[in-house]
């Protein structure tokens, strides 16, 4: 069953000359798929990742999460962003349990529910491997160690779909490849349906059971790609011939799609005019 049906969505952004940042796109994400968005700078991935989280609305078409049509943010929907956005002025443990906190003091859960939602904060912490900073406060950690915060944060509301608009796009080669593995490990146990943006093609493919390719001007879905990957990924599967292959090919659809000139005859006049200038 599709937990995420979009058909025919539109966004014009009114701006004094207005901007179509998606036209007619549709896709459907299944229960518990991980799919990623890439595609040329300014082909609309986080104006549609927006949209699906509630947080920017469509000018057409129709969206419906769970099978209820999408009119805002909705507790079934998390999302994650590049900048880590934790509340400084609380440790990692009071950050994690912070949406709990307020629905608490707003009487919308009983006790039982408020003992629960400790222990997955606890359990939720251990996953992602800072048990042994639960009294930490975010300008303690590293910049890897906040995003894990901030997952295990969008994690402790059970969210079953997740939106993550490039996550990783600020750390480090290494912390990313330990991230992936985090990820991936977190939605095969939470059972989580995940929409990735990225501009990094190797992140798409390692982590997307389906690589879906936006082209911009307008903001379309041009090319979906099913991953020929077994579905428990390993470090090593990057340098495999079906990887690199579909590595190759997405970046150069990428090149194509992208408007932006790559023409040697284009580069030589530049160079003719800076050496004039
Ligand atoms: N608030 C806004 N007002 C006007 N235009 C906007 C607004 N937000 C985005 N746009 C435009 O919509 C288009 C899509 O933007 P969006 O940020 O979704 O692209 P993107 O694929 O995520 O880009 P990037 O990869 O560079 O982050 C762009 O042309 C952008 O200039």
């Amino acid at each position: 069953m599709s937990k995420v049906q979009i058909r025919n969505l539109g966004k014009i952004f009114d701006s004094a000359k207005p901007v179509t940042a998606l036209e007619n796109v549709s896709l459907d994400v299944k229960d518990n798929e991980f799919v990623t968005l890439v595609g040329a700078s300014g082909c609309g991935k986080s104006t549609l990742l927006r949209i699906l989280g509630g947080l920017e609305y469509r000018s057409s078409g129709e969206l419906v999460c769970e099978g209820q049509p999408v009119v805002g943010p909705g507790a079934e929907r998390a999302m994650v962003f590049q900048h880590y956005s934790l509340y400084p002025w609380l440790t990692v443990l009071e950050n994690i349990r912070f949406s709990r906190k307020l629905k608490a003091k707003r009487g919308n859960l009983s006790s039982s529910e408020v003992e629960a939602a400790a222990g997955r904060a606890d359990a939720l912490l251990q996953l992602i491997g800072l048990s042994h900073l639960a009294h930490a406060y975010p300008n303690q950690l590293s910049g890897g160690q906040q995003q894990r915060v901030a997952i295990a944060r969008a994690l402790m509301s059970k969210p079953s779909i997740l939106l993550m608009d490039e996550p990783f796009g600020a750390l480090d080669a290494q912390t990313r490849e330990v991230m992936h593995d985090l990820v991936l490990h977190v939605q095969r146990i939470e059972k989580t349906t995940i929409v990735f943006v990225t501009h990094d093609v190797e992140e798409a493919i390692y982590l997307g059971q389906r690589v879906v390719l936006m082209a911009p001007r307008p903001g379309r879905i041009d090319t979906i790609y099913d991953v020929p990957l077994p579905a428990a990924r390993e470090q090593d599967m990057k340098h495999a011939p079906e990887f690199l292959a579909m590595k190759k090919r997405i970046l150069a659809r990428i090149r194509d799609t992208s408007g932006m000139s790559t023409d040697s005859e284009l580069l030589e006049r530049l160079n003719l005019q800076a050496a004039a200038a």
